[in-house]
């Protein structure tokens, strides 16, 4: 059985262009929605991310700024930027982009975001209302899954979904979004004692374990739905997954490929927020 292969390049593009529409129309009533991207120091990895994300916001007529700050700059300099872009009516989202160098408290950062302006879905506040099932941001990866599996016709409904991985931006809100959706949830992570025997009672599985080709055939009941939401690089600077493909591909239903599976839609949906949170600064404004 050879898999339907999920292309999340096309889902994200499809999904882009309603939110284009949206964004045309805010325009007709005088807002432009705008993003800034706070990037601290000069990982060429992250450089590289935020370059995309500008590019994506442009192509769709999202305003988008940039703010570049040297790797020594302090916690409170940083505060103080982000608190002035809580504060301006251009700006409708505010990502600062992670990981941050080690002597700020990305907890402090992510905290000080507005959550009205909270585009990564990242804050307490927007955890918390994801968390009780309220109107909120969600958080752009495990968002970007739930809309591939939607696109796809894959009903979560009653399914056994298992989730590896508890991180607090894919995870965690992983499961709680499935379980939203009535699948029943299984998380497991690296202190999980013979993981294959969990993942092969799995109808979906969604990889998030940030290491290359760890989840393999021995892990995945034929049939199966894989997601892989794993962006690792090898020593060529190629990007790999979690999962590994060419041992999965033929046993699982559904699998997403990387690149060109998950990614795609993470930035989607940080688009889909941004057009939202302007959207919603029109109704607060009535
Ligand atoms: N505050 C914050 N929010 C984030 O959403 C965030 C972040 N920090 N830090 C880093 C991670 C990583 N991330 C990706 C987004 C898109 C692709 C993506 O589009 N990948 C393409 C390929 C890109 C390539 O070839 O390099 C793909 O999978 O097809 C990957 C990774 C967002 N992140």
């Amino acid at each position: 059985m050879a898999s339907s292969i999920i292309n999340g390049k096309e889902i994200g593009q499809e999904i882009r262009k309603s939110v284009a529409e949206r964004v045309a129309q805010l325009k007709e009533k005088g807002v432009t929605p705008g993003l800034a991207v706070i990037l601290v120091g000069d990982n060429p990895a992250s450089q590289t991310y935020v370059r995309n994300k500008q590019k994506s916001c442009e192509a769709i007529g999202i305003f988008s700024e940039l703010v570049k700050l040297p790797q020594e700059v302090s916690e409170q300099e940083l505060l103080e930027q982000i608190r002035s872009l809580n504060n301006r009516n251009d700006i409708h989202g505010i990502l600062v982009q992670l990981p941050l160098p080690k002597h700020i408290d990305e907890d402090k950062v992510i905290a000080t975001i507005s959550p009205e302006k909270d585009v990564d879905g990242f804050s307490p506040v927007s955890v918390g209302k994801m968390m009780l099932g309220q109107d909120t941001y969600l958080p752009c990866t495990p968002f970007g899954v739930m809309k591939l599996l939607e696109y796809s016709g894959i009903d979560v409904a009653g399914k056994h979904a298992v989730v590896v991985g508890r991180s607090h931006i894919v995870g965690k809100p992983m499961g709680q979004l499935l379980l939203q959706k009535d699948a029943t949830v299984t998380y497991t992570h690296s202190k999980t004692p013979d993981l294959p025997s969990i993942t092969k009672q799995a109808d979906i599985i969604v990889a998030a374990v940030g290491r290359p080709n760890f989840i393999t055939k021995e892990h995945v009941k034929p049939g199966a739905v894989v997601i892989d939401v794993g962006i690792n690089r090898d020593e060529n600077n190629k990007l790999i997954g979690d999962v590994n493909f060419a041992e999965v591909e033929p046993i699982a239903s559904h699998i997403t490929p990387v690149p060109g599976g998950v990614g795609p839609m993470t930035i989607t949906m940080l688009l889909y927020n941004t057009v939202q949170s302007a959207e919603n600064t029109l109704l607060q404004d009535k």
